[in-house]
């Protein structure tokens, strides 16, 4: 990976696409980022719309609607095109539509030579980047999903309201299906050094358990409340891949709760699920392996059948 001119080709011009886009330009996060969709005008205007704003920013970003040729000397190749839900719809229900619409872009992205990390966000996104894996024949460090991480990004935030503190400071994590079988493992889940959990048992705590509970389930229901208020949800999960971006172009060994190949990890394998997992320049460096309760166990393992038979669905 490059880091003098570290290049970003997008495919999927739409609102996450493009929130991502604008994320990645306020935070100068790449030097080349090109837009590629199905509509080439809407790239090309979204493209220009960008460009228009540089000007404000500080960023001297190389941005244009391109092919996927583009692809060839791209770093990270971020996928966020398909469809999205609609009200009362479940991720899972988008799978089958999304696997045709990843035939047609993965085949053309390797067959430009590309051989960077792919980055992905369509839904159901852990079985498209399981999908994405298969199409692409790229070893799976280098396919990414995101995972859980911006269902982390919710909890952390609700949590930190909730105990009014910053949620930097927290150390929690969504893990399993990016879905409705997702679920917070509480035995992990720390304030600064103390455990949560130790927290909200003690007799000073303004919160308790059932309160922890009643934030894991507004959490998962975070996309389907935001959905049926303005249609969809975008720039949560732009921000969640800039971060991971900035992750891999910063060969910065974080954490961050991604779909990652569990290869015997948890007791799992042949599954691409959201789990702690080290980022660098090479991809996932490390899944991290919680010291989970049997309870948690099994609720991880549950989660993944999910997967797996959603992935089998397919078949
Ligand atoms: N992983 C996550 O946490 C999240 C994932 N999503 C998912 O991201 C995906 C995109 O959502 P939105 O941007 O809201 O949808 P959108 O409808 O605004 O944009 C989709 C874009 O994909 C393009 N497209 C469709 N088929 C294509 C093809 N064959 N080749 C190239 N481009 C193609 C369309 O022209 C459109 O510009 C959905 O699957 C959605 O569920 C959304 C929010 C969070
Ligand atoms: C739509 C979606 O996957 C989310 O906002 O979590």
């Amino acid at each position: 990976m490059r880091i003098d001119n570290r290049k970003v080709g997008l495919i999927g011009t739409g609102m996450v696409g493009m929130s991502y886009a604008y994320s990645m330009l306020n935070q100068n996060a790449c030097e080349e980022l090109v837009l590629i969709d199905l509509d080439k005008k809407r790239a090309e205007g979204e493209a220009m719309d960008l460009n228009h704003g540089l000007a404000f920013s500080g960023s001297h970003m190389k941005i244009y609607a391109g092919e996927y040729e583009d692809c060839a000397d791209a770093d990270i190749v971020a996928i966020c095109a398909g469809v999205a839900q609609k009200p009362g719809e479940t991720r899972l229900d988008l799978l089958k539509r999304n696997r045709e619409v990843f035939r047609s872009i993965i085949e053309p992205v390797t067959a430009s030579g590309f051989s960077g990390i792919f980055l992905v966000a369509t839904n159901p996104v852990d079985v498209m980047t399981r999908v994405t894996c298969d199409l692409s024949g790229f070893p799976p460090e280098r396919v990414i999903g995101t995972g859980t991480a911006l269902d982390t990004a919710r909890l952390r935030y609700m949590l930190g309201e909730t105990l009014r503190v910053d949620p930097r400071n927290i150390h929690a994590y969504v893990i399993g299906e990016h879905g409705d079988s997702e679920f917070v493992p509480w035995s992990q889940a720390m304030f600064a050094t103390r455990s949560i959990e130790e927290i909200v048992a003690g007799d000073e705590s303004p919160i308790r358990m059932e309160d922890l509970e009643r934030i894991s389930e507004e959490v998962r229901e975070s996309a389907y409340r935001i959905i049926e208020a303005k249609r969809a949800t975008y720039y949560g999960i732009g921000m969640a891949m800039t971060r991971i971006t900035r992750a891999l172009f910063g060969n910065e060994n974080s954490v961050l709760t991604v779909s990652a190949l569990l290869n015997g990890e948890y007791g799992q394998r042949g599954v691409f699920a959201g789990v702690p997992c080290i980022l660098n320049q090479n991809g996932v460096r490390r899944v991290l392996e919680l010291d989970l309760t049997d309870t948690e166990w099994e609720k991880l393992a549950e989660s993944c059948e999910i997967l797996r038979e959603s992935y089998r669905g397919l078949e």
